[in-house]
């Protein structure tokens, strides 16, 4: 196989478990199994590619779980900790040299997983560490006298980039690796991390239950699962029962564990600093990124960080690290001739009412109170392709209304599937085989939403496409009669593309390759 990054990105595909051995294992074997086998398997494909779990202390992680808030309060870490690698006046402090971001899933590229300063690896970076990955594991299976082209000697597609992270990692000389679970923490294969600098749960809600249970104490139980024994963690607030049981999970391993209320400089509502990412609940992300960045540095010695950090004003360089934050498709506004995109990547209850009142501020800061009476055309794209995506849509409306005072915020409910391209089908990386394809040709999950948005909005016309694309293209139809027969400083229309963040990955791909251009 050449090495190209178009040929890693399809070996790393072949990876993907697909939806029928999903299914079939779903049935078959018991979460317990899989989870006990979890960590030794990891373990193991470690060993294979010439790394031990030891091995890992030397990038200093930072391990990261939770339901929500997990990308966004790792990459305020991330961004902190990237103020101390520049060069100070002061050359006695011990600096820090790379900080490592390993987060999923990706929007556009597979390289967004594995980030090194902020930045994605680059297309001959990713390349190269992934085929020594790979020539590694052929290596060791041919030496166990197995086939080393056969599945099994490969492990599957998130565990592959987990390894292919650390081994980034500890061949580029990160010295802060911030590294986000796949799903739970007990038995998620991150967890073969034996001591990491401090350990951070952010914001608990009910998601992935075929593997980590529905209820909030259950989840809890596995999130907690990544605080190892004497070692600090922070986590946000959460329902009292969970809150109990990563109390007792802390006790039992003999840790300290905080929970971080929001730092004074740090009130959503009422706070002096424009953080990197909007949202309000970006406060409760980034106060515990604050906490957990202060431990880090002082258990480095790479900084003096004060021990009262959470009450008193904050460093100038945590500012600076929280107002320089970025991430795509997290409360993300981008702006052409005719729409403003208002793109949020939400897909469980708690996160779609977030996102939901996050638009509804944006329409209430950018219309007149006569705009928000008539009815404007506003258009919603939405896609969720495996989860209960009807109550989703349901409590989306349900949260725009009450902040609105209408249940009928948009003119045009778009439905479509994933895929990125009408002609080209899935942009190579964000080809999905984990999903039913007989869904996704029937448009079933589509037709289904459309038909429940008649139900709960039966004045917004409802549209279903195969393709992002297509409804990106209605959109920017819409958007541009309706400007053909307004004033000319009417504001663009309002677009709302949320349910999924695989969605918002194709979405940016689409407005990225094809920008608008006017026609005729
Ligand atoms: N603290 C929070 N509370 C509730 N929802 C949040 C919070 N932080 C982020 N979200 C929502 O979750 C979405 C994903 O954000 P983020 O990537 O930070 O979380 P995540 O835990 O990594 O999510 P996932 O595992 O689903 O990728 C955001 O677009 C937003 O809608």
């Amino acid at each position: 196989m050449t090495r190209t990054y178009e040929n890693a990105i399809s070996a790393l595909n072949s990876l993907q478990t697909n939806y029928a051995i999903v299914e079939e294992l779903r049935k078959s074997k018991s979460p317990a199994d899989q989870n006990a086998r979890s960590l030794p398997e990891t373990v193991e494909w470690l060993r294979r590619i010439g790394h031990t779990p030891s091995e890992l202390d030397r990038i200093n992680p930072i391990h990261v779980a939770g339901t929500k808030g997990k990308g966004s309060t790792s990459s305020f870490i991330s961004t902190i900790l990237s103020q101390y690698t520049k060069p100070q006046p002061d050359q006695s402090t011990p600096r820090l040299h790379k900080i490592g971001l390993f987060t999923s899933p990706h929007l556009r590229f597979a390289r967004e997983r594995i980030k090194i300063d902020n930045e994605p690896l680059s297309e001959a970076q990713f390349t190269r560490y992934f085929f020594e990955v790979w020539d590694r594991l052929e290596e060791s299976a041919k030496l166990a006298g197995e086939d080393p082209t056969a599945r099994g000697t490969k492990p599957q597609y998130f565990r592959y980039l987990t390894l292919m992270a650390f081994h980034t990692y500890l061949s580029e000389g990160v010295d802060a690796a911030v590294i986000e679970c796949g799903i739970g923490g007990e038995y998620d294969c991150t967890n073969v991390v034996q001591n990491p600098k401090t350990s951070v749960i952010t914001s608990l809600g009910i998601d992935h239950v075929a593997m980590l249970g529905d209820t909030i104490d259950q989840i809890a139980w596995h999130k907690g699962g990544i605080i190892k024994p004497g070692v600090r963690a922070f986590s946000a607030p959460q329902p009292r029962t969970a809150v109990e049981v990563l109390e007792k999970r802390a006790a039992d391993k003999g840790s300290q564990l905080d929970i971080v209320s929001e730092h004074p400089d740090l009130q959503a509502g009422n706070s002096q600093m424009k953080l990197g990412l909007a949202g309000d609940f970006q406060y409760t992300n980034a106060s515990v990124a604050v906490a957990a960045a202060a431990e880090f540095l002082r258990k480095t010695g790479v900084a003096q960080i004060s021990v009262n950090v959470m009450s008193e004003s904050l460093p100038a360089e945590f500012k600076k690290g929280l107002e320089e934050t970025r991430l795509g498709g997290r409360c993300e506004t981008r702006y052409e001739k005719n729409v403003s995109w208002y793109i949020d990547g939400g897909h469980t209850l708690e996160s779609i009412r977030l996102a939901g009142q996050w638009f509804a501020g944006r329409i209430q800061a950018d219309s007149s109170s006569s705009d928000l009476a008539r009815k404007k055309t506003r258009i919603l794209i939405f896609n969720q392709q495996t989860r209960n995506s009807t109550a989703l849509a349901t409590a989306l409306n349900e949260t725009l209304a009450a902040a609105l005072g209408s249940t009928t915020p948009f003119t045009h409910a778009l439905f479509c599937t994933n895929i990125t391209y009408k002609q080209a089908g899935y942009r190579p990386d964000l080809v999905s085989m984990n999903t039913n394809a007989d869904d996704v040709e029937l448009l079933r999950v589509q037709k289904s939403l459309a038909s429940a948005w008649n139900e709960i909005d039966p004045s917004a016309q409802t549209h279903v496409f195969g393709t992002i694309e297509e409804a990106v293209d209605f959109a920017r139809d819409v958007a541009e009669q309706e400007r053909k027969v307004l004033q000319k400083d009417e504001a663009p229309v309002m677009t709302f593309v949320t349910g999924s963040l695989h969605l918002v990955g194709g979405f940016l791909d689409v407005i990225e390759t094809k920008p608008y251009t006017e026609s005729g």
